[in-house]
């Protein structure tokens, strides 16, 4: 698969027919940049200087490649995802950036979400959503959780319909909930469990967790088959020997709403299903400050997607002040996916710096800095 590899990396390793034999070399990686609508245009070429000023020392280098998708390229083209875009994902490239995309409320005829769409073509089923307080702005209760959605089902299959009752129209629409899904979802959320605990056990003086634990989120008390299913699927798999140090607990969604507002300190990993995923997460941003801090990635196993969570953000497009932290967290994401968490590290430092500096922040964190003085002080800080 796509452009040359002489790393190590662990999505790709099942994939790559050349095992590393020069690890000297650099690795190059081709990235797709797909801005979509409004604010993505401001933050996306944001992205990509992270990746061209990495330092030299880790031997990492980027070929990128324009894609188009979005409300606009639909209205120019008649199709919000071009097949040349997927295409090009696929054949092409080693992961993506992905900005936003402006979907409209109302149905438009032909239209309908890429980045969803996008999910299911490469079958990235886990959409990862760290959210996390730095040193200086966790106002004495550090939040350091990680959401795992479920990406490719749940209400998000859209198979809706309308028809005439009567009393009027009756809109419907599936909840599709399968074993195989929640299985890979919940197994993917446990080693990201592990994976953090490891990270934790690193350099205990600063953790504040013991144990790594795992939050199964559902509905299963209504629905008791769909949500029922999830939740059922969930503790099979966390039930797995090589997860027998995390401990797995389960919340209802709307307790944990309430619990989450009121104690996010407590969480670690919260795996949902699809549409309950999407709500917690910009809920948690929230907690954090802003929705233009949180990143997430799109995850297969093969591919990664790096996206911030917002969306286009209509009411501040065009003004230069869009927070571009999200989406430089989610450059990290993508490398971290990639197996270049050496990299990620450092731009997570070089964030968290810029953020417990404060002097340049963006005006949904209270500051008057531009998206480029952001992203420059960040850039110096690299
Ligand atoms: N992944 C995606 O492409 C994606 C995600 C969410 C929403 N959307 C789409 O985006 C459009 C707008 O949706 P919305 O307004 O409900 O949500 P939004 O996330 O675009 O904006 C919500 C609020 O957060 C603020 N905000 C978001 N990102 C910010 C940033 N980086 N810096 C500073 N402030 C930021 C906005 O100014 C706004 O006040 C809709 O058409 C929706 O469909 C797309
Ligand atoms: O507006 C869209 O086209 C998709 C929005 C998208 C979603 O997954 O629902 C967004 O809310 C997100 O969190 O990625």
């Amino acid at each position: 698969m796509k452009s040359s590899d002489d790393g190590d990396c662990r999505f790709q390793e099942s994939n790559s027919s050349k095992k590393s034999i020069k690890m000297a070399a650099a690795r190059t990686l081709r990235i797709g940049l797909i801005p979509g609508d409004g604010i993505g245009r401001e933050v996306i070429p944001a992205g990509r200087r992270i990746l061209e000023s990495l330092p030299s020392s880790l031997n990492l280098k980027f070929s990128f490649v324009d894609l188009d998708a979005g409300y606009e390229t639909f209205q120019k083209t008649g199709t919000a995802l071009p097949d040349k875009t997927v295409d090009t994902l696929k054949k092409e490239c080693d992961g993506a950036l992905f900005g936003a995309v402006s979907s409209p409320s109302t149905k438009v005829a032909g239209y309908s979400s890429p980045i969803v769409a996008l999910r299911k073509k490469l079958d990235l089923y886990a959409n990862v959503r760290p959210v996390k307080t730095t040193a200086g702005n966790s106002n004495g209760k550090p939040i350091d959780l990680v959401i795992v959605r479920e990406n490719t089902e749940d209400l998000y299959v859209k198979e809706e319909r309308t028809i005439e009752g009567p009393n009027g129209k009756v809109a419907e629409a599936i909840k599709r909930i399968s074993e195989h899904a929640s299985f890979r979802i919940s197994n993917i959320a446990g080693e990201i469990a592990l994976r953090r605990q490891n990270i934790r056990s690193a350099s205990p003086a600063t953790s504040t967790r013991d144990q790594a634990m795992v939050t199964i989120t559902h509905k299963s008390n209504v629905l008791s088959q769909t949500d029922g299913l999830f939740r059922e699927t969930a503790r099979r798999a966390l039930a797995a020997e090589k997860f027998s140090s995390v401990f797995v607990e389960e919340q209802i969604v709307d307790s944990m709403v309430y619990k989450l507002f009121r104690q996010p300190e407590f969480y670690d990993v919260i795996v949902a299903p699809n549409l309950y995923g999407d709500i917690l997460s910009d809920g948690a941003a929230a907690l954090v400050g802003s929705l233009g801090l949180v990143p997430s990635a799109n995850v297969g196993d093969a591919f990664a997607i790096g996206e911030p969570c917002h969306g286009s953000a209509p009411d501040i497009e065009g003004q230069g002040i869009s927070n571009p932290i999200a989406t430089i967290r989610s450059v990290a994401l993508m490398l971290e996916f990639l197996g270049e968490e050496k990299a990620a590290a450092q731009i997570y430092a070089a964030v968290d710096g810029n953020l417990d500096a404060a002097q340049f922040l963006t005006p949904d964190m209270g500051g008057k800095a531009t998206t480029q003085q952001v992203l420059d002080d960040v850039l110096k800080r690299l």
